[in-house]
């Protein structure tokens, strides 16, 4: 049994307004899955197939959906699966500093190109007083009131990655910390084609998996980092989970960002049913789609973004600019459109994004205001 995992999730009852616990299984070697009820000590799911699941999906502190149920993975069910991953995967965080936000499409696009699994991600503004306890270890450096300088003139960028062996990936990735050896060295790296200098650097990458932990409470511990969201002259776009998973966020957001949007907040969401129900209410009943829409929107992470930089024509020329939303259609009539390139079908149509322009201000609340609380 070697190819079988095995893990205890939680799960928000909200009808009975508690939390229950399961064994959740994870075969590998034909991707289906099993749950056991702890307290009730009866299967609860069946052994079936569940092929959007993959392995880095499973870590401690993930929120995988899984028919329509929100599971938090809180801790491993057996010791072999203890090892097992323990052993291979590892998390790090990457940060994007201001100097480098205005490339973020650019810079996911290596992270999701070089294999990495993104489980958090949020744009943010440190306050001095969070930037030099990020920065604590280099206190007593000549450079420290310079760096927090730096790290606060701006957003940055915060992502939670995961991977085999994460924190040196990434750091081999980012390259060497002054960007003029970075660009001898290491000439594919982040720093060598995004940094300026020694300290204007493009990124930031933790030296090991105590620090990575450490720092990425800074941002999504349990007094995490506000979203950078204006809500002002703006309109929602969410990139669908199947494009997260697909690993087209950085390309779609570099397109955004080519056609002179701005990307003014953004930050990764594990939607529940409920809410994605509540955000796409107005599709109820007019839409055929509208259940298949709220099941595709609760099967992973996405990452919504606040849009902005047209004024108050930001809302209608977005919506053109996303094209129209099934991908045959938006091939036939408009080939170079966002849900002409990335979309598969009605359901899978790259991303959602606000249809009406008084519509705009609300959905991009619902995400940045109430959602992120
Ligand atoms: N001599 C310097 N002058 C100015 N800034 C510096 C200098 N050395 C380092 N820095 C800044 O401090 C950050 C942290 O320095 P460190 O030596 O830990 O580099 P690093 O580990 O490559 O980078 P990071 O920790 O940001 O991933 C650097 O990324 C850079 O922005």
């Amino acid at each position: 049994m070697d190819d079988r995992l095995n893990f205890i999730v939680e799960w928000y009852d909200p009808h009975a307004a508690l939390i229950r616990r399961y064994q959740f299984l994870y075969y590998t070697k034909d991707n289906t899955v099993e749950m056991y009820d702890i307290k009730n000590r009866r299967i609860f799911l069946k052994r079936s197939k569940y092929d959007q699941l993959e392995l880095s999906d499973l870590h401690i502190g993930a929120n995988i959906n899984i028919h329509s149920r929100q599971l938090k993975f809180v801790d491993y069910g057996d010791e072999a699966t203890k090892k097992k991953l323990s052993s291979t995967l590892e998390k790090t965080i990457a940060m994007i500093k201001p100097d480098a936000v205005s490339k973020v499409g650019h810079i996911m696009d290596m992270i999701f190109s070089d294999g990495f699994h993104m489980s958090k991600a949020i744009m943010a503004q440190l306050s001095r007083t969070d930037a030099q306890r990020f920065y604590a270890v280099h206190q007593q450096k000549p450079f420290f009131n310079e760096l927090v300088d730096f790290i606060t003139s701006g957003k940055v960028v915060a992502m939670e990655l995961i991977g085999n062996d994460a924190v040196k990936h990434w750091r081999t990735l980012a390259g060497p910390t002054d960007s003029a050896v970075a660009r001898s060295e290491a000439p594919n790296s982040v720093r060598a084609r995004f940094g300026t200098d020694k300290q204007t650097n493009a990124v930031h990458g933790g030296d090991s998996p105590e620090n990575a932990a450490k720092e990425l409470n800074i941002f999504f511990g349990p007094q995490p980092q506000k979203n950078t969201a204006k809500l002002l002259d703006c309109t929602c776009c969410v990139i669908k989970p199947h494009a997260v998973s697909a690993g087209h966020a950085g390309k779609i957001i570099i397109a955004i960002q080519d056609a002179g949007f701005e990307v003014s907040a953004l930050q990764m969401f594990n939607m529940e049913r409920a809410n994605a129900e509540e955000f796409f209410e107005v599709y109820k009943g007019v839409v055929a789609e509208y259940t298949d829409m709220v099941q595709e929107l609760t099967s992973g992470p996405c990452i919504a973004l606040e849009i902005t930089g047209k004024g108050k024509q930001t809302p209608d020329e977005f919506r053109e600019f996303v094209g129209p939303a099934d991908p045959e259609i938006a091939r036939h009539l408009r080939p170079r459109t966002l849900r002409a390139v990335y979309g598969q079908d009605k359901i899978h149509n790259g991303v959602h994004c606000t249809d009406l322009a008084e519509d705009a201000l609300l959905e991009t609340e619902y995400f940045f205001r109430i959602l992120a609380q």
